[in-house]
């Protein structure tokens, strides 16, 4: 892997609240709605070593687990953490992993709690700070449990701020240290209140500044990349017009202006008109220097004869590194004559959730999504890599297109993978199968989009089957070709339904494929959710 960019810290422009993750499936929500408080913060495996850290946290979450503090392999908290005299709370899991950290009792219980519960807060009279976990809420709330241990005994001097009918110790808190655990997740929407309190923790409690916007982030990132980069350095970064490599791709452009080479390939198998819209909106409109290679000879001669989709993937992702390795070397001897540096570094669009996906507490895998980092490009290439977006969720990168000025069109396109339309024509690629799947997803988003349901739909697609059936058309027996049509809705497309389109919609649209493209005589709608169909074909 080349080496990441670190040169100003991000720990040094926020105040940086730390969720320690023990596995529960919702500690990336503590993330989320912290961030959406305006406080950054970022989550590390539970079995992060205090004395490695290399940023101060102002306050520290621990989260909840599938496992039982009692458990011979249970994930277990560097007990440094209790000693670094910054807020702590800790929750269900967490909330256990303290009261086990400080002599308290942790039992199987008889009564499990999974769903909805009332909790019950206690205001202190002589323990005034304590009261800060639930500053401004008073007597019972509802919140969302999922939990069959719990304490039986009070750790030393911990006291209780909440209890549930079967939970007495349901929110307990220690004053001097700061230290709080509660045994229900505030971290989901099913916790009406939940967000109140963890912004009482990370404000009222941790003092953490609010200063998490997209508008402060621009400047600052525009500022670390500038001193990254230098003031002749260059960088070259791959773009395909899908959201994540545009806003990187202005961000770049805004830091470092014609510095920042874009490249688009034009692999022949790119939605209908998509290269000259690219170019528009991004070269015309937002002044990135992007330079489009059409080089779809090149991909659609050596597709031919393949039907195998990975086959067809791998073709296409190898010839891409080659396309772009040759085209940065042109640049490099192009601009060789100013007085720029040497091009040194790779823009890459990473997120966030690629890269908490690699530090499980499980074993840190070093293995970011592989279809985010284009093919084996890295390896071979040398090039340091820069991702300004590493510490952003989806919804804060459109956020972020936003202020920076992006279409509204643009934001909110559905994605379009890597290899396009070759591994949405089912069997072998050729010119004319290209034009009859473009034709045909071309008018099938347009229909959307004219019905107001783009945004609705995760993503959507006109796949061309490679069979032929019988039809009939202007009395003529007609033998022709199948469209499948795709649509999903999905938040993390690891799953999927399928959308459940009006049918007048649907009508029109198979409608007008069959009408308007020569070649193609029926249309089908694809009703499997993913598991077990994918959402490609
Ligand atoms: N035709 C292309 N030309 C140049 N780069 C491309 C092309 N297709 C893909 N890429 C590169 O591969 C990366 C990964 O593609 P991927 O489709 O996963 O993400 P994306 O296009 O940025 O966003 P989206 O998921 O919204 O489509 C892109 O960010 C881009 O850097
Ligand atoms: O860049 C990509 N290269 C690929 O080879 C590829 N295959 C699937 N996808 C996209 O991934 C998401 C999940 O798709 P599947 O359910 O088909 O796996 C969906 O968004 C798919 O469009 C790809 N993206
Ligand atoms: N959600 C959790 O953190 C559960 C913690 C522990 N496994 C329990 O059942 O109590
Ligand atoms: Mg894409």
């Amino acid at each position: 892997m080349p080496s990441q960019d670190k040169a100003v810290d991000v720990h040094s422009l926020y105040d940086t609240i730390l969720i320690l993750d023990f596995g529960s499936q919702y500690s990336h929500l503590i993330t989320r709605r912290i961030r959406e408080s305006g406080v950054y913060c970022e989550m590390l495996p539970c079995t992060q070593k205090i004395s490695d850290l290399h940023f101060n946290p102002k306050g520290i979450i621990l989260s909840g687990s599938p496992y039982s503090v009692y458990d011979q392999d249970a994930p277990r908290v560097d007990p440094a953490v209790f000693k670094l005299g910054v807020p702590i709370l800790g929750i269900c899991y967490g909330l256990q992993e303290i009261a086990w950290n400080h002599n308290g009792s942790i039992v199987p219980c008889d009564c499990r709690e999974y769903g909805h519960a009332l909790l019950s807060i206690l205001k202190n009279q002589d323990h005034l700070l304590m009261n800060k976990l639930f500053e401004n809420l008073e007597g019972d709330i509802q919140v969302w449990m999922s939990h069959g241990d719990q304490l039986d005994k009070l750790p030393a001097d911990f006291r209780v701020i909440g209890k549930t009918s079967t939970s007495p110790y349901a929110a307990i808190a220690h004053e001097e240290k700061q230290i709080f655990g509660i045994q229900f997740h505030p971290e989901v929407t099913h916790t009406p209140l939940g967000k109140e309190i963890l912004r009482n923790f990370v404000i009222g409690i941790c003092r953490a500044q609010a200063n998490w916007t997209m508008e402060s982030f621009i400047d600052k990132e525009i500022a670390r990349i500038r001193q990254i980069v230098g003031p002749n350095g260059q960088v070259v970064g791959a773009v395909s017009g899908g959201v994540d490599s545009t806003v990187a791709a202005k961000l770049m452009k805004e830091a470092i202006g014609n510095r920042f080479h874009a490249i688009l390939v034009d692999n022949g198998v790119m939605r209908l008109n998509e290269c000259e819209t690219v170019k528009k909106q991004l070269g015309d409109h937002l002044g990135i220097n992007l330079r489009v290679v059409q080089v779809s000879d090149l991909f659609l001669n050596r597709l031919k004869g393949i039907t195998d989709p990975e086959k067809k993937r791998k073709i296409i992702g190898n010839t891409f590194i080659e396309v772009f390795e040759a085209e940065a070397a042109k640049i490099d001897q192009e601009t060789k004559e100013g007085n720029h540096g040497e091009i040194q570094y790779l823009l890459q669009g990473t997120l966030y959730p690629d890269v908490i996906e690699s530090i499980s507490f499980k074993g840190p895998s070093a293995t970011i999504k592989t279809h985010h980092n284009v093919g084996g490009l890295l390896e071979n290439m040398k090039l340091k890599l820069i991702e300004p977006l590493r510490e952003l969720f989806k919804d804060e990168v459109r956020e972020l297109g936003k202020v920076l000025g992006l279409d509204e069109e643009l934001i909110w396109r559905h994605p379009f993978p890597g290899p396009g339309i070759a591994i949405r024509i089912l069997g072998e690629v050729t010119p004319e199968q290209v034009a009859i799947a473009r034709a045909a997803d071309h008018i099938y988003i347009e229909e959307i989009k004219k019905a107001g349901l783009y945004r609705k739909i995760a993503q959507a697609y006109a796949a061309l089957l490679p069979v032929k059936a019988v039809g009939v058309m202007g009395d003529k027996r007609t033998y022709e070709q199948v469209i499948a049509l795709r649509a999903v809705e999905t938040s993390d497309f690891m799953t999927a339904d399928w959308y459940p389109f009006p049918y007048d919609v649907l009508k029109h649209i198979s409608n007008r494929i069959i009408n308007e493209i020569k070649g193609v005589n029926r249309v089908v709608y694809d009703i499997s959710s993913k598991p077990p169909a994918t959402i490609e074909w």
